[in-house]
C-alpha cells in the first residue's frame, strides 16, 4: 500500500472554549512527521479536546492548526486527512471484518472490489490476514482493536489519531496490543497522536510525550527526559513514582546545587532553580536501605511487600514517608526494623516547591 506522506501537526496559540469553560488556554505544539506523540494528563486537562481539534471534530476558538503544512483551522473533519481509532472500536457488528475495514473506502466511492482488496492488505498489515470473513464478535478484544486500526490506516491518513485505544482491554492484553500498535506505526512511518491517562502506557509507546495540566502543557519531551529531568513536582510525581523531599538550596555553582536535606549536604544537578526552599526528587529504586548504624536518613520500616521481582517498602523517616524499591538480591528488612535510607545524589533531581 502506498501511504500518503506522514504529516506534521502544528498548533499556534490555539484556544478552545466551551461556553465559560476554557478547555485549552494557549496551546503551541509541533508533532514531527513519522513520530508517535502522546497527550498525557489527568482527567479534564484537555487531551481529548486537543485530539478532536486535530480531527476537525471541534473548531478552535482562536489560533491556527496546520496539518502537513496546510492551514486546516477552518476545515471540517471530512476535509482533513486524519483517521481516528476510538476506545470503543466502533465496529459494525453485522458486517464482516473485511467489510468493516473497507467501509470508509466505499463511503469515498471506491469500487467494492478494490476496497475489499485494500481492506485485505490493511488486515495483513495488522497481522490479521485470513480473518476478513469473520464477524467482529468472532474476534478477541485485541483483534477487534487491530481491525479498528486497519480501518483507520487503509484511509491513508496523514495523521492517525488514537483515543485511549486500550481502555477496553484487560491489563495483560493491553501490553500486547500497545506493542502491536507501536510496531505498526513504526513500520509504516505513520504520524500518530495518542491519548491516554496511563503514564506507563505513554512511556511504552511514545517518541515524545506532551503532559497536560489545567488546559496547558506542563512539560513535553521524550519519556526519558520527563522521567530523568522533571521540571516540576507535578511532572516528577506524574511520570513514575517519586518521593518529594523538602530541602534547601544553599548555593549553585557550575550546574551543581549544594543542598541541605535532613542536616546533611549533597551536591545535586540544579534544576534551573534559585537558592532557597526546593524539593528533591528521589525515585524509589534509587533509595537503598541499610542497617540503622550506617550513615543516611534514619527511619523505620512501616510496610514491606515482597512482589517476586522486587521488595517495596514504606519507611517513616525524618524527611517524611518514603517509598523504597529494593532488588530481591539485596538484604531484606521487615516491618518495624530501624533502617538508614541512603541514595546516590547523582540520581536525585531538584524541582521548585
Ligand atoms: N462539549 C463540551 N462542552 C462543555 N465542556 C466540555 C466539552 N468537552 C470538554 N469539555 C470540558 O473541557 C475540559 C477538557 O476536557 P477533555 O475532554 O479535553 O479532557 P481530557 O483530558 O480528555 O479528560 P479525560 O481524561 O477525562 O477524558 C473539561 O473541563 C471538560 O469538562
Amino acid at each position: 500500500m502506498t501511504l500518503s506522506t506522514p504529516g506534521s501537526v502544528r498548533f499556534d496559540s490555539v484556544v478552545k472554549k466551551f461556553g465559560n469553560v476554557t478547555a485549552l488556554k494557549d496551546l503551541n505544539l509541533t508533532i514531527d512527521p513519522g513520530k508517535l506523540v502522546t497527550l498525557l494528563g489527568p482527567s479534564g486537562c484537555g487531551k481529548t479536546t486537543t485530539l478532536r481539534l486535530i480531527a476537525g471534530l471541534e473548531m478552535a476558538t482562536a489560533g491556527a492548526i496546520h496539518i502537513g503544512g496546510e492551514d486546516v483551522t477552518h476545515l471540517t473533519a471530512t476535509y482533513r486527512k486524519v483517521s481516528m481509532v476510538f476506545q470503543s472500536y466502533a465496529l459494525f457488528p453485522h458486517m464482516t471484518v473485511r467489510q468493516n475495514v473497507a467501509y470508509g473506502l466505499t463511503v469515498k466511492s471506491m469500487p467494492k472490489a478494490e476496497a475489499a482488496q485494500k481492506a485485505d492488505h490493511g488486515l495483513e498489515l495488522v497481522g490479521l490476514s485470513g480473518f476478513g470473513d469473520r464477524l467482529p464478535s468472532e474476534l478477541s478484544g485485541g483483534q477487534q482493536q487491530r481491525v479498528a486500526v486497519a480501518r483507520a490506516i487503509v484511509l491513508e491518513p496523514e495523521v492517525l489519531l488514537l483515543d485511549e485505544p486500550l481502555s477496553n482491554l484487560d491489563a495483560k492484553l493491553r501490553r500486547h496490543v500497545r506493542e502491536e500498535i507501536r510496531q505498526i506505526q513504526q513500520r509504516l512511518g505513520l504520524t500518530a497522536v495518542y491519548v491516554t491517562h496511563d503514564q506507563e502506557e505513554a512511556m511504552a509507546v511514545s517518541d515524545r510525550i506532551i503532559v497536560m495540566k489545567n488546559a496547558e502543557i506542563a512539560q513535553e519531551g521524550t519519556p526519558k527526559d520527563l522521567y530523568e529531568a522533571p521540571q516540576s513536582a507535578f511532572i516528577a510525581d506524574f511520570i513514575g513514582d517519586a518521593n518529594l523531599a523538602e530541602c534547601h538550596i544553599d548555593s549553585i555553582s557550575a550546574g551543581l546545587a549544594t543542598v541541605r536535606l535532613d542536616g546533611q549536604t549533597y551536591q545535586v544537578k540544579d534544576g534551573a532553580l534559585q537558592t532557597g526552599a526546593a524539593k528533591m526528587v528521589l525515585r524509589p529504586h534509587n533509595l537503598r536501605l541499610a542497617d540503622a548504624t550506617q550513615p543516611g536518613i534514619q527511619g523505620s520500616v512501616t510496610y514491606a511487600a515482597y512482589l517476586g521481582k522486587e521488595i517495596q517498602y514504606t519507611v517513616e523517616s525524618a524527611i517524611g514517608s518514603l517509598f523504597v524499591i529494593s532488588g530481591i538480591t539485596e538484604r531484606p528488612f521487615a516491618q518495624g526494623d530501624s533502617v538508614s535510607v541512603q541514595f546516590d545524589a547523582n540520581h536525585a533531581r531538584l524541582v521548585a516547591v
